[in-house]
């Protein structure tokens, strides 16, 4: 495919080595009135000089890179709305958030910090970014409970992401964790709706359907109620009507918000499917279509049912409807799948790739299994020594399993440290009361699964400890962005153990990009990895900071440069108009990396069986007969699974799984 896109960096950093960095929001600032800072207002330290340990005996200061005596995130203390107000309470009464908007010194948060990061925008015709709220015309009633909310002004998705939605154009967008992808896209369609004069017309079907005007798809049900609250905040008083649908609730009580009208949806995809396949929701209507969180939407286990939802549930097809796929992280391989949703889609990369932003310190521990209760007792007691405690110094606790959760939960009140577990184990009223607990402070430390990774949205959280890390690099940026949200600072500490060595390139690259230190350890046992290269997690590709269509060769078509020595990828052509988009397209995805280096996948057009739409396609399935492990017909990013695969018979009639990926992967997903 030509590279018809032109790439910009609209604002690029020119970074300097690393003695002399100094994070944007250190720069010019003084966070702590009385604390000495060099003279280029920076820290007193630069960073780059030896790394200081994890010290047992006082607070490591992520803002000076030094020890401290005291705490460090009170100078960043606000209060957020709270999620349980109502829009109209939230607004009126509650919003005291304020950010230092001017990066001036003192207290506040300082959304600067994002100011400088470089945007890369690819597509064609890439509407301008904008500077203020003021430039784009998103009409009155939006516009005030933008002032509502105090934000004052755009962050940089929102400058460079706002403009291209509200000019009807589809969107991949890949930004920082923390910085603003929720308004990004709520704003255009709240607007979009306003401005269509489509609210309040009859909608066709019975009074029993729900015809939604715009869906927003995440992954778990905590994040679907918190976009769920947002959008009611943004779009009080506007006449439009928003409705929350997710699983382990009643879904009695929200088939009766749906039956009082609804304009945009919020769902997760489970319990979306099950209210479209019982007739009380149709997407015929759709204008909007958000994924949000849309790699995890689109990975192992979950891309079937989006695919069901997007393609076969009477969503008008793309080109008739907007699609906006959101996320910290987007894989090339993800960005692949993600593009046969989208129509001449602008590919958006705000801040360095698969980075978490500077604002958050990140800090590695080489330690064994049987000591991580012990070194995690230190580090709470040090920060109880501190003084860092209560409502504004939270910290969540990642773990692998959940049965890990409970039992570390129960451990740590044992301890005497108030903490409470959240995990796809927990009834959803346990979960909501679990999470509400740790929002307003009342119990301090979250124990958690990935359930908790994405898109949670919790102000005072200051620390972020991977317990047990996990195996995609891209789960340890979504996880360590539950601090340094919002142009706050954080501090992110990982247990590296000798289980952790897969992920130990990719880890020391990504700290080295954020400009981390990174322990000498970690870059040895980096260099004998031959696993996450390049800062690739083992799913085979970048963090997203790059968009795929860039890879064509010039000559149209439709082979993606190979980036491995082995690889051949032979996806189908992008640019290909659409509606033939599939037609005689092979897809020969894959070979990641080296530890596939026999595979050969080719996966398959994924409606082969079923749709017309792509006569002529070839799909090459794997044999009943093969012996396993001949090929992996599996989807490729499943081949860490392909013993489970290769032993089950090949379901006739699947499109071309050999497995439930539901079964496999549960965790999150309601
Ligand atoms: N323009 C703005 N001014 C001030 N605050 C903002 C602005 N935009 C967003 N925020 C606040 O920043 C916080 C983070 O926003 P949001 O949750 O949308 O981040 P995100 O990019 O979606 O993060 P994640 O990748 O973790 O999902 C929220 O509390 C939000 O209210």
């Amino acid at each position: 495919m030509e590279d018809e896109s032109w790439t910009e960096v609209m604002s690029r950093r020119n970074r300097p080595s690393q003695p002399t960095y100094v994070p944007p929001h250190l720069r010019n600032t003084t966070p702590f009135p009385g604390r000495r800072l060099s003279a280029r207002g920076g820290r007193a330290r630069t960073r780059g000089a030896t790394a200081p340990p994890h010290p047992p005996a006082s607070f490591y200061d992520p803002l000076t890179q030094t020890r401290a005596s005291r705490p460090f995130h009170t100078v960043n203390a606000f209060s957020f709305d709270s999620p349980q107000k109502t829009p109209k309470a939230a607004m009126d009464g509650g919003a005291t958030r304020s950010y230092a908007v001017d990066g001036g010194g003192g207290g506040g948060v300082k959304f600067d910090a994002y100011e400088d990061i470089p945007v890369k925008a690819s597509g064609e015709d890439i509407p301008p970014p904008v500077r203020t709220f003021a430039e784009i015309d998103m009409g009155k009633a939006l516009n005030d409970n933008i002032r509502r909310c105090k934000y004052v002004k755009p962050t940089p998705v929102q400058r460079h992401a706002i403009p291209v939605a509200m000019a009807g154009r589809d969107l991949m967008a890949c930004a920082q964790t923390g910085s603003g992808k929720t308004a990004a896209f709520c704003f255009p369609i709240i607007s979009g709706l306003l401005r269509g004069n489509v609210l309040g017309k009859p909608r066709r079907g019975g009074a029993r359907v729900a015809y939604p005007l715009a869906l927003i798809l995440s992954p778990t049900r905590e994040l679907s109620c918190q976009i769920h609250e947002e959008v009611k905040k943004f779009s009080y008083q506007t006449g439009v009507k928003v409705v929350v649908a997710y699983g382990g609730a009643p879904i009695s009580e929200q088939f009766r918000n749906l039956e009082r009208g609804v304009d945009i949806l919020v769902a997760t995809p489970g319990r979306l499917v099950d209210m479209i396949e019982r007739t009380r929701v149709s997407l015929s209507m759709v204008k909007y279509l958000v994924l949000d969180e849309a790699d995890r939407m689109l990975d192992m286990g979950f891309e079937r049912e989006i695919r069901k939802i997007v393609e076969r549930m009477e969503m008008p097809p793309p080109g008739a409807r907007q699609t906006m796929l959101f996320s910290a992280t987007f894989p090339t391989e993800i960005q692949r799948l993600a593009s046969d949703f989208l129509t001449r889609y602008i590919f958006l990369a705000i801040g360095r790739v698969g980075s978490s932003t500077d604002l958050i310190v990140q800090k590695v521990d080489l330690i064994q299994e049987k000591d991580k209760r012990s070194h995690l007792m230190n580090l709470l007691h040090e920060k109880r020594a501190q003084g860092m405690q209560g409502e504004h110094a939270l910290t969540v606790v990642f773990v692998e399993t959940k049965r890990g959760a409970d039992a570390l939960q129960l451990w740590l009140s044992k301890k005497g440290f108030s903490a409470i577990a959240i995990h796809g184990d927990k009834v959803q009223m346990e979960r909501e009361q679990a999470l509400r607990s740790f929002k307003t402070g009342s119990i301090p430390i979250l124990v958690a699964t990935d359930v908790a990774a994405r898109g949670l949205d919790v102000p005072h959280v200051t620390h972020v400890i991977n317990y047990d890390l996990p195996k995609d690099i891209n789960d340890y940026v979504h996880r360590i962005g539950r601090t340094g949200r919002a142009g706050k600072t954080g501090l992110a500490t990982a247990f590296f153990s000798d289980k952790n060595l897969p992920i130990a390139k990719a880890l020391a690259e990504l700290m080295q990009e954020a400009n981390q230190e990174v322990p000498t350890w970690l870059t040895e046992y980096a260099a004998t990895s031959s696993y996450g290269g390049s800062g690739r997690s083992h799913r085979g590709s970048t963090f997203g900071g790059h968009d795929f269509r860039t890879d064509a060769d010039t000559s149209g078509n439709g082979f993606y440069k190979s980036q491995y020595a082995d690889a051949i990828s032979i996806s189908q052509p992008h640019d290909a108009s659409y509606g033939a988009q599939h037609a005689g397209a092979v897809d020969i995805s894959q070979p990641y990396g080296a530890q596939y280096a026999d595979a050969i996948a080719i996966s398959q057009p994924y409606d082969a069986p079923n749709g017309s739409q792509y006569a002529g396609a070839l799909a090459i399935s794997q044999p009943d007969d093969a012996p396993s492990g001949a090929f992996s017909y599996a989807n490729p990013l499943t081949s860490s699974f392909s013993a489970t695969a290769a032993a089950e018979p090949f379901p006739a009639g699947t499109n071309g799984y050999g497995f439930d990926h539901g079964s496999i992967v549960a965790s999150g997903w309601d």
